[in-house]
């Protein structure tokens, strides 16, 4: 007898939490006391509520007369940081198109605004005061309008990373090399940029270790560390944190799984090498409480001499600049991430701007450079020389899938569409909503998971669960996970004997896939953590039911009794922003129409790396155009050099 429960707190509503940071500029919200500029911009939906409230306290603390173009770029700097950005791009302000392709707003020159703005007293001081919230730069990208938050926090950023580029560990380059060759001796199949990462970690304060995933960054990572403590003659002190809850015990799995398997008898080479660690988040290991400083911060720096940061990408400017403020100048200090996926839901996108912001010039170094020049082409040299490395091959999956993955991160939509019309690439197709192949693969789907959960293993369910997964952009709507998840239960009560289900009256039931909305530190769940409802027997033999989420490839399921699960919905269908740092076997991409939004080359990419061996992009040849060409845009001073002009002074 199956037990039934309520429906999962939040089922059929909208998560909070995988809102990317640039959703909807409108916020439905007119402000009536606006007036002039801002006033036209919010009711065409370029400004909302938020922005022009903000703005409003700006110029009422300066206490001065500020001109309409000055507030109307304060305004759009607000909005900047709120869709994502560091700061406003003055060049490059982005208004919607109305109808007949014109824009729903004539802005005025970005000259106009810069004039303005250099002799307003947001940037140069109020009369009464010498409050100056706004900063204006110039850089590579023309001029930068920061509000001075985020501008000090840049700040922070350039200056640290500078100051520990600057040196170099007092490190022998033959004991680099020799631990490099015994960190690796059990590893026939390393590849290498993994070898050639782990001594340029040894050889740097500061590196970056890139690569898409399953080109074994952890793998790296675990043996990075081995070297390290081989080359200080003993152990050190290392931290290893992450962003996310969920990315942090991903990690920790990964990390006691990879050692776990390689202590196991029935490999040949016992490891040695992958360190015991305990991951922790970014906030937990700066002492970090919602509304207040970070415990450690300069004056009170962190004691340890690793600090590894894993899923970098989705750090925010505010975290990193944190973090960095509370290191030791002498302790090595490792990110690790793909700058390709989508960035962090706050501002800041710093993976991507220090992978891709202009190479120093500086050169790896004869200590290096055998290891380097075997395997790096010209221009990611100097990159090598700013401790960059991006591993390139992949552990978990090769062909299609890898090949337009690389075709969408470089933006050529006519090579993707290419790969997807050869008939080498059989592992990704593009078809179109009607599909039938869709619904006869999300059925076998729903029903292996169905009768995994009846016979009541945790892992023939997880597996099933993890076989298979419809990725949307949207959360509402037809082409969103609410109006897909709705398609798929329709889909299921129609298989003869499966439990009907749907939005409206579900049920607790073996097969049931659940999405956790929050972290939940008690059971050991994490905001984005995918589980499946299977049927066991209690320890007085009674027949009850079970949640089971799987941490990592190497470690036994988790289980968790559905009444103490409080935050979570349906997992028929998610966002692939929820989706990020897992992986399914198959993949069904749903695309919006052409002109969403959400559609951008980041969230093809993170949706295509979700699979493992197949997937399947439901959309137009329009639609998958649209998202290769357009990128996320987030404004930021890391990229370039800044220039303060003379008119215009930063310092307080
Ligand atoms: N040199 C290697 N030799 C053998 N196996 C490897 C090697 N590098 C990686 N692997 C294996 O490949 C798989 C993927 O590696 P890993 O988890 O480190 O990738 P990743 O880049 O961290 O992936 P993700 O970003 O998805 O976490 C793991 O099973 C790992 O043990």
């Amino acid at each position: 007898m199956s037990t039934t429960h309520d429906a999962p707190a939040g089922s059929g509503t909208s998560a909070a939490g995988d809102a990317p940071a640039v959703t909807d500029d409108r916020n439905g919200m007119q402000v009536h006391s606006a007036a002039g500029l801002l006033r036209e911009a919010n009711r065409v939906g370029v400004l909302d509520a938020a922005d022009i409230h903000i703005t409003g306290r700006l110029v009422r603390m300066s206490g001065d007369r500020v001109g309409e173009i000055e507030q109307l770029a304060t305004a759009l700097a607000v909005r900047a940081v709120r869709q994502g950005s560091t700061c406003l791009a003055l060049a490059d302000i982005a208004v919607p198109a109305d109808e007949n392709g014109e824009p729903v707003l004539a802005l005025p020159s970005t000259e106009a605004m810069l004039t303005a703005l250099r002799a307003g007293p947001l940037i140069v001081g109020a009369s009464g005061g010498a409050l100056r919230p706004l900063v204006v730069m110039d850089s590579d990208d023309g001029p930068l309008l920061y509000l001075r938050k985020y501008f000090q926090q840049e700040q922070v950023i350039r200056t640290i990373l500078a100051e520990r580029s600057a040196r170099r560990p007092d490190v022998d380059a033959d004991a680099v090399r020799a631990a490099v060759d015994a960190a690796f001796a059990a590893s026939p199949d390393a590849s290498p940029r993994q070898r050639l990462a782990a001594a340029v970690a040894a050889s740097r304060w500061t590196s970056v270790l890139t690569g898409g995933p399953g080109t074994g960054k952890t793998y790296t990572v675990a043996r990075i560390l081995s070297v390290l403590e081989q080359i200080a003659g003993g152990p050190a002190h290392v931290a290893v944190c992450a962003p996310t809850g969920r990315a942090v015990a991903q990690l920790q799995a990964s990390l006691d799984g990879m050692r776990r398997a390689a202590a196991s008898p029935d490999t040949d080479i016992p490891d040695t090498h992958t360190p015991t660690v305990h991951a922790v988040t970014v906030h937990g290991l700066l002492g970090w409480r919602p509304g207040s400083a970070p415990r450690y911060r300069s004056g009170n720096l962190l004691p340890h001499d690793v600090v590894v940061v894993d899923e970098t990408s989705m750090l925010s400017i505010t975290a990193m600049s944190h973090l960095l403020e509370a290191i030791r100048p002498d302790a090595r200090l490792i990110f690790v991430g793909d700058p390709h996926q989508l960035a962090s839901v706050e501002a800041g996108a710093v993976l991507a701007d220090l992978v891709e912001r202009a190479a120093s010039g500086s050169m790896p170094g004869t200590d290096l450079a055998d290891l380097a020049t075997a395997e790096l082409s010209g221009p990611e040299l100097p990159r090598l020389g700013d401790g960059i490395v991006a591993l390139t091959r992949n552990y978990r999956n090769r062909g299609g899938i890898a090949d337009i993955a690389s075709a969408v991160n470089s933006g050529d939509a006519d090579a993707v569409l290419e790969l997807l019309a050869s008939p080498e690439v059989d592992d990704v197709e593009l078809v179109e909503p009607g599909d039938p192949a869709i619904a006869r693969d999300v059925v076998a789907w729903g029903r292996a998971l169905w009768e995994a959960g009846r016979t009541g293993s945790a892992v023939d369910a997880l597996d099933a669960l993890d076989g298979h997964r419809v990725l949307c952009a949207h959360r509402e709507g037809s082409w969103g996970v609410q109006g897909w998840s709705r398609q798929i239960m329709e889909w299921l009560s129609e298989v003869p004997g499966h439990p009907p289900v749907s939005p409206d009256m579900i049920r607790w039931e073996p097969g049931t896939p659940i999405l956790v909305t929050a972290n939940d530190r008690q059971n050991k769940v994490f905001n984005g953590d995918c589980g499946v409802v299977i049927r066991r027997l209690d320890d007085d033999g009674e027949p009850s039911l079970s949640v089971a989420f799987r941490r990592s490839e190497f470690s036994d399921p988790v289980q968790v009794s559905p009444a103490r699960l409080a935050e979570t919905m349906w997992a028929y269908a998610m966002t692939i922003h929820r989706s990020q740092g897992s992986q399914f076997g198959a993949v069904t991409v749903v695309l919006p129409p052409a002109d969403s939004p959400l559609l951008t080359r980041e969230l093809l990419y993170t949706a295509i790396t979700r699979a493992k061996s197949r997937v399947r992009i439901v959309g137009t040849p329009e639609s998958l155009q649209a998202a290769v060409e357009r990128r996320v845009h987030r404004a930021s001073g890391l990229r370039s050099e800044l220039h303060p002009y003379p008119d215009a002074p930063y310092e307080r």
